[in-house]
């Protein structure tokens, strides 16, 4: 199976109190056909995207040095990807040539809410995050989500400005 980061990274941040039907692993190349572009359409407007534009944008990001380190969770009993999150990482010359890392596109199915799929994203990437040596990780958020997304360290900091194209 084609993953978008090495799984051997991510294993050791995977919480371990999950039910045996979720699988957490990177985003695979044949999720295409396991739901992900649905439930990313749950997250925000996806266009058009199909099977060749998914795959060869899969490669890019699976090729791209630092990673995009999608992580998704798939529920066996369905074979759907029902969770998804990305930690992407950015390279700066500041803080000694640091890293900073940015979580994205954070969705549950609607189907699996409040089952804590959101947390064991979170806690994996904030895990993964710290591991990879990223002096911050930050994200963006509607004020809603403030408290959902305090609970794994992260904190209101400061404003959000916007110019959309
Ligand atoms: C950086 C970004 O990507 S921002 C975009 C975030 N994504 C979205 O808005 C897409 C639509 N929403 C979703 O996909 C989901 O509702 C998520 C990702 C926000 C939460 O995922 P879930 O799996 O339902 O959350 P999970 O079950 O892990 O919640 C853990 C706890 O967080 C809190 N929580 C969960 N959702 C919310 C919420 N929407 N608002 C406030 N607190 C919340 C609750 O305390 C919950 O515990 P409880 O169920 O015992 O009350």
């Amino acid at each position: 199976m084609s993953h978008i980061f090495d799984a051997s990274v991510l294993a050791p941040h995977i919480p371990s109190n999950l039910p045996d039907n979720f699988k957490v692993r990177p985003l695979a190349k044949d999720d295409f056909s396991k739901g992900y572009v649905d439930l990313l359409s749950q997250l925000t407007s996806v266009g058009n995207l199909d099977q060749e534009a998914f795959e060869k944008r899969f490669e890019a990001m699976r090729t791209s040095v630092p990673n995009y380190h999608i992580v998704v969770i798939e529920d066996s009993n369905s074979q759907k990807v029902v969770a998804s999150a990305s930690l992407v990482v950015e390279m700066k010359f500041i803080h000694g040539a640091g890293s900073r890392g940015r979580v994205e596109d954070v969705v549950v199915d609607t189907e699996m809410r409040r089952q804590k799929l959101g947390a064991v994203l979170l806690k994996t990437l904030v895990s993964l995050g710290k591991s990879l040596g990223v002096y911050k990780i930050s994200l963006e958020c509607v004020p809603e989500l403030l408290p959902f997304y305090s609970q794994f360290g992260f904190q209101d900091d400061c404003n959000f400005m916007t110019q959309r194209f």
